[in-house]
């Protein structure tokens, strides 16, 4: 069973994609991360982050002991993430290794921005993970001590519009992807509601 799970930041999707995984039995892959550690090992190299080809053979040769580092949460990290995976040679440098779990015998659950329009667009079951953004900085300011909730929500939508906009695998909502607004709900409200959507699409 293979999948895919979109949506904007904090609005939940990786505590979903990780919840399926858990409930199926299935790997999961936080694609973020891997453009996360992009970004964080771009910082620490003080790589421009607007140079393609560094970038993507930083991406090529990713240091996969980067995915446990706690700056990977920083919103620093996250912002550089949002800049250089508007790069398609940085998105090229990472589509083996995403459509190489995604073809696992058995299946996988992978979630990120692209997943079920680019990575696998053959996915059986997609979902869009959505809130709004004052629900989604609210919560995100909950995980960073000592944040500021209005920095946060600017980063939120600065993040958005970058990855709305970008020309090449822009974040939207696949057409056979089901929509699952998370605003109102709880955790496992949310998680129990992906179950059955998922159920739906692969019974
Ligand atoms: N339905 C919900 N109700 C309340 N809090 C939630 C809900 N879903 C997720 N959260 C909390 O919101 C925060 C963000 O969730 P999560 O990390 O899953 O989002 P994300 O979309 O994967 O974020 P990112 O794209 O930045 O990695 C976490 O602290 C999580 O526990
Ligand atoms: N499939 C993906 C996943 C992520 N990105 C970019 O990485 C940033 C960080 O991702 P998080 O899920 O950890 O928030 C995100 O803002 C995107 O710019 C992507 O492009 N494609």
């Amino acid at each position: 069973m293979l999948i895919a799970v979109d949506g904007p930041a904090a609005s939940g999707k990786g505590t979903i994609a990780r919840a399926l995984a858990r409930h199926f039995g299935l790997p999961h892959m936080d694609t973020g991360a891997l453009y996360r550690a992009v970004g964080l090992s771009a910082l620490d190299r003080a790589t421009s982050l607007d140079d393609g080809p560094a970038l993507a053979a930083l991406a090529a040769a990713l240091d996969l002991s980067l995915l446990e580092d706690p700056r990977l949460r920083h919103a620093a990290t996250a912002d550089a993430a949002s800049r250089i995976s508007a790069l398609p040679a940085v998105r090229g440098a990472l589509l083996a290794l995403q459509r190489s779990f995604a073809a696992q015998p058995g299946g996988a659950v992978l979630d990120g921005r692209d997943i079920g329009t680019v990575i696998a667009p053959h996915a059986p079951a997609k979902l869009f993970v959505t809130a709004s953004p004052q629900v989604r900085a609210a919560r995100r300011h909950a995980e960073l001590p000592g944040s500021d909730l209005d920095a946060v929500l600017a980063d939120i939508l600065a993040r958005d519009a970058r990855d709305s906009g970008r020309a090449d695998a822009p974040l939207k909502q696949a057409p056979d992807a089901d929509l699952l607004d998370t605003s109102e709900m709880t955790i496992d409200g949310a998680v129990q509601r992906a179950i059955h959507l998922v159920q739906s699409r692969t019974a």
